[in-house]
């Protein structure tokens, strides 16, 4: 990735790193003076800040501690609370003789401010208002063992709300997948640098809120690391959809072709086109199978409907698009192997999806092209890799990158913390919620995308665009109506507000 590139999208969304580049910045601060248990008490003290900022009025918790750093950063934070007058229960994973040298200084240190430690054991109770998970952080080192186990099952099975230190025990800092077992945190606090795997996979469903906290870290150590990845920030809608121009004509701002709904197949192509042409495509068309030209026509008048037997109907139809959206509701009999082939064959910006993808795990292997967009879900990833779901979800960064280079283009990899992975790098979605497990949410995410190509985005830009635009929708149309039967038709005229930065969400429900 290019300097040039890389500050391009810094000034859009967060920088996240993996645990081995949070440890080499540790290592920079330490070497430009800041030593290891100063840099300790900061981590402290920001939880602590973060502890009273969340639970305001608090006056007892129970601390897990263990046995490396994490648990020093446990130790420091009770004696803090401890100061200023609160009950801390301070449980040790480890005797204090087993702890060494900032852990253990640590310990000392909450020893001496009165905090009485109490050693794991099996049938302890967890005492307090809440519980500080201070086990494991970034040190983890494969499948969870031992007491450490039984002591993240019992925080779990306490009942009370957990802040978890830098990263909840279990998690996965790199990846987001939990070994074997993890904690369930309703706030972390997170130190130095935020990291990828409090992003994605199981850590949405983990992580509750997240509480970044620099420590001051980034001035000290003139941070140069090429990040592992970004989170996509909002800010990123006004930097690329700025006011179209008073003069604009629907010539200027794309067409986009939708080539899906085999016979039987009708809805996924339909709720594709429907988003592309909320999305500002100047003009959409749909190919699909001749008996839901009907139905299309009737449910989106602005789509132009062709009803086509076969991709020898298709008529030129590629070739006056400026991007395909290819795969929902594709099939994969003759109808959808044709229509995909034909698709191919185009020389246009293509959007893969659905069964399109299946094919090309299957039919069509050994494809690769810069210009299209593929957006897998797990387990269209896993056969177009190889894998197994289980196996695209233990490491969905790994995965997304391996698309990537086997693929070419950019591809999107869904499911919680959606990823972005193309040339410049790994990005990652916050946003969304599961009211977007129900059928067709792809499919809106496709048309979200081929509109956005269709109006000029670069590739790139326009699938971390789409797939941020797609996930804040699905916020936004909760918040109006809940997560429980949210549809994927609901996202269209909330996409709409948000492609429309310059109107506020008062304005939009005005005009409703
Ligand atoms: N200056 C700094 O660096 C700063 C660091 N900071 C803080 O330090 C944290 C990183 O600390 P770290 O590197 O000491 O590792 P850490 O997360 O405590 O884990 C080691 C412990 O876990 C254990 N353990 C490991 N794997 C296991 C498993 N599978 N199953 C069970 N146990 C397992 C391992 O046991 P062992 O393998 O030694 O038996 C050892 O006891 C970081 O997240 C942040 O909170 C902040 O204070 C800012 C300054
Ligand atoms: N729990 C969730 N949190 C965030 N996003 C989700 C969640 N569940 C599903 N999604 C999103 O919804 C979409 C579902 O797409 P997909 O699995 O292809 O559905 P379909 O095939 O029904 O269209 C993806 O964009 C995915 O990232
Ligand atoms: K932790």
């Amino acid at each position: 990735m290019s300097v040039e590139s890389f500050d391009h999208w810094q000034r859009h969304g967060r920088p996240l790193y993996r645990a081995d580049q949070v440890r080499e910045l540790d290592r920079r601060t330490i070497a430009a003076g800041i030593e290891g248990f100063a840099l300790m008490q900061r981590a402290a003290a920001a939880a602590w800040q973060s502890l009273k900022a969340r639970w305001p009025g608090v006056r007892s918790f129970s601390v897990l501690c263990g046995g490396g750093n994490n648990g020093g950063d446990g130790h420091v934070l009770a004696a803090m609370a401890a100061a200023e007058g609160l009950a801390v229960q301070r449980i040790l994973l480890k005797p204090r003789d087993a702890l060494s040298g900032d852990a253990g200084r640590a310990a000392d240190m909450a020893t001496a401010a009165g905090v009485e430690a109490v050693p794991w054991h099996s049938d302890l109770v967890l005492e307090g208002e809440l519980v500080v998970d201070a086990l494991l952080g970034t040190g983890l080192g494969g499948e969870v063992r031992g007491e450490a186990r039984e002591a993240i099952e019992a925080v779990n099975a306490s009942g009370l709300p957990v802040l978890a230190i830098d990263i909840p025990s279990g998690l996965h800092a790199d990846t987001g997948a939990v070994l074997g077992v993890a904690v369930q945190a309703t706030r972390t606090v997170t130190f130095i640098g935020d990291k990828l795997g409090l992003h994605t996979g199981a850590a949405p469903a983990r992580v509750g809120e997240v509480d970044f906290r620099a420590l001051g870290v980034e001035a000290e150590a003139e941070v140069d690391l090429v990040p592992a990845a970004h989170l996509l920030d909002a800010g990123l809608i006004a930097a690329w959809l700025p006011p179209r121009p008073r003069d604009a004509h629907k010539g200027d701002v794309g067409h986009a072709l939708v080539l899906g709904g085999a016979p039987g197949l009708g809805g996924a192509a339909l709720l594709a086109a429907e988003a592309c042409a909320r999305l500002g495509a100047g003009k959409v068309s749909l190919a699909t199978a001749p008996e839901h030209v009907t139905a299309s026509l009737v449910r989106r008048p602005e789509v132009m409907v062709h009803g086509i037997r076969g991709a020898g109907e298709l008529d030129g139809l590629a070739d006056r698009a400026d991007v395909l959206v290819v795969g929902p509701g594709l099939g994969q009999g003759s109808w959808g192997q044709g229509v995909l082939q034909a698709a191919l064959g185009a020389e246009r910006p293509l959007v893969v999806d659905a069964d399109a993808l299946n094919l090309l795990a299957t039919l069509f292997t050994g494809q690769r092209r810069e210009e299209w967009v593929l957006t897998p879900h797990p387990g269209e990833a896993a056969r177009l890799l190889g894998l197994s779901p289980g196996e695209v979800e233990a490491d969905r960064p790994a995965a997304a990158l391996a698309l990537q280079r086997r693929y070419g283009g950019v591809v999107v990899l869904k499911g919680a913390g959606s990823l972005v992975a193309g040339p410049e790098g790994l990005a990652v979605c916050p946003h969304g919620n599961p009211g977007m497990a129900s059928g067709g949410m792809g499919d809106a995410l496709s048309g979200i995308l081929g509109a956005l190509l269709a109006q000029g985005l670069p590739l790139e830009a326009a699938a971390r665009l789409g797939v941020l635009v797609h996930a804040l929708a699905a916020d936004m149309a909760v918040r109006q109506g809940g997560e429980r039967g949210l549809l994927a038709g609901d996202l269209a005229s909330c996409a709409r507000i948000l492609v429309n930065p310059t109107m506020g969400e008062d304005d939009a429900a005005a005009t409703r």
